[in-house]
């Protein structure tokens, strides 16, 4: 058997990541390919618990440090139990926001340096990264309007930190793509969903090794 495929979606809120990935898992369920969509933080239930830790409202929320550590962990056994399972059974493993989110967030948005977040990310999960990794990017105001329509006034944790923030942690998913080229691409969020969706069906070509 072969091993599977490991594709995440990354980018600020909003920019259509879910979207995008439940397009490409019926996609390629259409092509006959066995497929996990997940998310972070989350996926297992242990993953899930930490994720209503990091980002629910109630209590005083976490330090920097503490922050990362909590999504090492989510993703530790995540990655344990649920992913690397599925790739050795040959699947296609989609997942909304992997270790990129926090180089992103805890490294360009709060300031840890991103060979500490690679170095839990060796402890938690033994270093796995991605084959492919689409990064969607949508500029601020035309996200601020999409999620004021589907969620109203309501923010996480994280999501209700300052645009500064936010713009930091644009900033850093653009140089992480800029200094991996091999992994990432880059994908112009702005448009139609199903027009997404085929510029991101068509990056993958390659890997499905058939046409579109
Ligand atoms: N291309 C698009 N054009 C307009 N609206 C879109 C587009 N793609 C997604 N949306 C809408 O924008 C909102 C955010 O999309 P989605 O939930 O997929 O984003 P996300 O990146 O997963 O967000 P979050 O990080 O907050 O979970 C949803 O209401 C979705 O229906
Ligand atoms: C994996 C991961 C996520 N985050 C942040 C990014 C978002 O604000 C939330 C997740 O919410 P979503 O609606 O599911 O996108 O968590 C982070 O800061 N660091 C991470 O590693």
């Amino acid at each position: 058997m072969t091993a599977g495929r490991f594709v995440t979606f990354e980018g600020g809120e909003g920019v259509g990541k879910s979207t995008q990935a439940r397009l490409l898992a019926a996609a390629l369920e259409a092509r006959g390919v066995n497929v996990v969509l997940t998310r972070e933080p989350g996926g297992t239930p242990g993953a899930e618990t930490i994720r209503n830790l990091l980002l629910a409202n109630e209590g005083n929320g976490w330090n920097a440090r503490a922050e990362a550590l909590l999504f090492a962990a989510a993703r530790s056994d995540h990655v344990e139990r649920l992913i690397r399972p599925a790739l050795a059974q040959g699947h296609w493993v989609i997942c909304d926001r992997f270790i990129d989110s926090s180089r992103a967030y805890q490294g360009g948005g709060s300031g840890l340096e991103d060979h500490d977040l690679l170095n839990l990310h060796a402890i938690g999960s033994a270093g796995l990264l991605p084959d492919r990794t689409i990064l969607i990017e949508v500029p601020a105001e035309v996200t601020a309007a999409r999620l004021a329509q589907r969620d109203g006034a309501a923010v996480d944790r994280i999501g209700g930190r300052s645009a500064e923030y936010h713009t930091r942690v644009a900033q850093a998913f653009a140089q992480l793509a800029d200094a991996g080229p091999e992994r990432f691409v880059r994908v112009d969020g702005l448009g139609e969903r199903d027009a997404i969706h085929a510029r991101i069906l068509e990056s993958l070509v390659a890997m499905l090794g058939t046409t579109p």
